[in-house]
């Protein structure tokens, strides 16, 4: 357990594993690393026990074993520099039971081009005889890419059934009378409820479709699921049922509208059907930190022209900065060398959660509790400002949760209940919320009494806002109105909340993973989504200046698209990846502000002064331009403080500052930047680990908390 441990959560000298999110869901797992040399040595008792402790108690048809295929293992593993993916699963394959050595996919036949994990459910060589044959053949696909690619290369299966993901069943029909049917001989179970969706879905149409798109004599067999309409589809788009609400816990607190899924009745969903378009209350634009007078009008009328003709009547204007960055960037603050600033939140302590608490039971009014919160955005900045930290934040005390706190300030978007609660990593959990109807009203003042330049700081105070791409991904959005429109309904409200701020963060760290699966959609995804996150910002005067925050995914495979965000400061969640992302920007040429993360916000473990200093030292090593304007080069942690305690955030920040005015020092005195060594490789990370868990096995006491 203290190896688990200090994998996820790093420990002394030794970064903890990278930490991406899954695929196309805001659940987070570990990446993990193959070396070149690795022999896999299989243990799958655990999974065994488990399944077997279920079988009993469910029986055996219903407690199944998963595993994740070697294919998907492979794809999503970091591989050591020289490991092909090929080579790479002929050293992972014998630790899994093939139906025989020849069927198993060779590098030649398999699907390698697709950038996607393809099988996932094999049965372990280790298994016991007594799993059945039917579970031991299955394979899983989830995604609907993968539905069609696997059944090309069936000639190197021996399926008895397929598991596919009908939630997008119009194409997945198309796809299978592309490829002629199903095969014969071949059972097709289909996931026909959508896992990620809080609204009921049509199952008997989904049936249907799918039943006229195998060959005659086929038979699509029903999944449990669909006997039982109130649970989440097993062959289902996320894969996992993390992404559900905890309809347990919902149910049993008694809550009224428990059982969710039953409540989104079809009535509820045509009530939705007919509510489609852009609405939104009237009211002024605050003009503070907007840009001229034109283009608050501009966007007046644009928010206007929305409610009458739909998001495609929005001008072009409104989602252009109205000056380009190499203009504008002399016109906003100006720093000092390597300037460090924080993602957002600090720690949400007992005292923070203790003050919510009593305000839902009663027992605080609102004006004692904002009074709380102020009490404690000013002993943030206090504490910032103590610090010599540059650019502050309020802390984010008043917020719950980065997305739920928006969905309680927009109109149409409507917090879903207090405890259907969805896995986000560890034993951390987020409440999305339904975007029933996306009004464009005014955010309330209260929220930005806590952002705004506090009266208490002469420093400035980055305005805190999440992004609407990020909103409508952590959401449950409405299925009959397209994303892209929810997203500019969302960014035509975010786009109003501008203040006297002149920095601005609005946050897209789930902007990557609303990509689609499948590679030839990626672009229009990306052009709507940018497009959303631009409209939200475009409105900002040249002199404010627009910072975004990205983290815990691959956004090396969008780079152009970061780009074309157009924020002046990117703030970017790194220090897991072995600067990859730094990387891929270099190389790519980004020329705007960066803030690479000098530290993993989820490890308990403050780096000393050193560690700061080589990780900014090799950031400058790998971006040449800001060798010569430092004060380009953002020095902040990788995410939000808000899991962490006080006690762990202030040395750490004391250390990074420390850290950002030694370079300063090199840099004025023009001394070589280069480290010194003391941030560890993520490649000698399997040795510093073997000696970290003895000493943290020893000390543990019970199981340390997520974070
Ligand atoms: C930045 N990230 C976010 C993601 N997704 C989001 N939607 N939001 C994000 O910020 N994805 C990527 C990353 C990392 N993700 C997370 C996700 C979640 C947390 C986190 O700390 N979650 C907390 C949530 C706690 C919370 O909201 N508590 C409420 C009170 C809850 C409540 O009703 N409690 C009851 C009972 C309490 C008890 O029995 O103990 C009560 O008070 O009566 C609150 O604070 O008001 C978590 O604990 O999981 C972090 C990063
Ligand atoms: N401002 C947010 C960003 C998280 S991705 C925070 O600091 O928690």
């Amino acid at each position: 357990m203290a190896l688990y441990f200090a994998l996820a959560r790093g420990t002394e000298g030794c970064t903890a594993l990278d930490m991406s999110k899954h695929l196309d869901s805001n659940y987070h797992s570990l990446v993990p690393e193959l070396e070149l040399d690795f022999t896999p040595e299989p243990d799958f008792s655990l999974l065994i026990d488990r399944v077997e402790a279920g079988q009993k108690l469910l029986g055996k048809e219903a407690a199944v074993p998963l595993v994740v295929g070697p294919l998907t293992l492979v794809l999503l593993a970091r591989l050591a520099p020289g490991l092909s993916p090929s080579a790479a699963l002929h050293r992972i394959l014998p630790a899994y039971s093939c139906t025989s050595p020849a069927s198993a996919p060779t590098p030649a036949t398999a699907p390698w081009t697709s950038s996607r994990p393809h099988t996932a459910t094999w049965l372990p060589r280790a298994a016991p005889s007594t799993w059945s044959s039917r579970t031991a053949t299955s394979r899983q696909p989830y995604w609907e890419r993968q539905l069609a690619c696997l059944w090309r290369h069936s000639a190197w299966t021996s399926w008895a059934s397929g598991g596919g993901d009908a939630n997008r069943t119009a194409e997945l029909v198309a796809e299978l009378a592309k490829a002629g049917g199903w095969p014969a001989g071949l059972r097709l179970g289909a996931g026909i409820v959508d896992g990620r969706a809080v609204w009921k879905d049509d199952a008997d149409t989904l049936l249907a479709l799918l039943a006229g798109a195998v060959l005659p004599g086929h038979q699509a067999h029903q999944r449990p699921e669909q006997r039982l309409p109130a649970a989440p589809a097993l062959g289902r788009r996320g894969g996992a049922l993390v992404e559900d609400p905890n309809h347990a816990t919902h149910a049993a607190s008694g809550e009224p509208g428990a059982a969710p899924r039953a409540a989104m009745s079809r009535g509820l969903t045509a009530e939705l059907r007919a509510k489609s378009g852009v609405c939104g209350a009237e009211g002024e634009a605050d003009r503070g930190g907007h840009a001229s007078r034109s283009r608050v009008s501009a966007l007046a009328c644009a928010l206007s022209m929305a409610r009458r003709g739909g998001v495609a009547a929005i001008p072009a204007d409104c989602f252009r900065r109205s000056e380009a960055f190499a203009v504008r960037r002399s016109k906003q603050p100006q720093f000092r060398a390597f300037p460090t600033s924080t993602i957002g939140s600090f720690p949400q302590t007992a005292e923070v959660r203790r003050a919510r608490a009593q305000l839902t039971k009663g027992l605080l009014t609102l004006e004692q509790y904002q009074a709380r919160m102020d009490a404690l955005i000013t002993h943030a900045i206090g504490v910032q400002e103590g610090l010599d930290i540059d650019v502050l934040v309020h802390g984010e005390a008043e917020r719950t949760d980065m997305v739920e706190y928006f969905g309680e300030q927009l109109e149409g978007l409507t917090a879903f209940t207090a405890n259907a609660w969805v896995q986000s990593y560890g034993s951390r959990y987020v409440r999305p919320h339904h975007c029933v109807d996306v009004a464009c009203a005014p955010m309330t003042v209260r929220e930005w009494r806590s952002s705004q330049t506090p009266a208490c700081t002469g420093r400035f105070v980055k305005g805190m806002l999440t992004g609407p791409v990020t909103i409508l991904n952590w959401s449950f959005p409405r299925k009959d109105v397209s994303r892209r429109v929810q997203a500019m309904q969302l960014a035509l409200a975010c786009a109003r909340r501008w203040t006297r701020c002149r920095i601005v963060q609005v946050d897209e760290p789930a902007l990557r993973e609303g990509l689609p699966l499948k590679n030839e959609r990626w672009q229009s995804y990306l052009t709507w989504a940018v497009d959303a996150f631009r409209l939200s910002t475009a409105v900002a005067r040249p002199d404010v200046q627009i910072v975004t925050h990205l983290c815990y995914s691959n956004f090396e495979d969008i780079l152009q698209a970061v780009d074309d965000m157009d924020a002046d400061v990117l703030t970017i969640e790194n220090s897991r990846s072995g600067d990859e992302m730094v990387r891929a920007l270099s190389n790519a040429g980004y020329c705007k502000d960066l803030g690479p993360g000098v530290y993993d916000v989820h490890s308990p473990v403050v780096p000393p002064v050193e560690w700061f200093v080589d990780k900014i030292a090799s950031f400058v090593a790998t971006c040449e331009q800001f060798k010569d304007c430092p004060d380009r080069l953002w020095v902040n942690p990788d995410c939000g403080l808000k899991t962490r305690a006080w006690s762990e955030v202030i040395p750490a920040l004391r250390n990074m500052v420390q850290a950002a005015q030694i370079m300063r020092e090199r840099h004025a005195k023009q001394q070589p930047v280069a480290g010194s060594g003391a941030a560890t490789p993520t490649g000698v990370r399997r040795s510093a680990l073997a000696s970290a868990a003895a000493p943290l096995a020893a000390a543990a006491e019970g199981p340390p908390q997520a974070s």
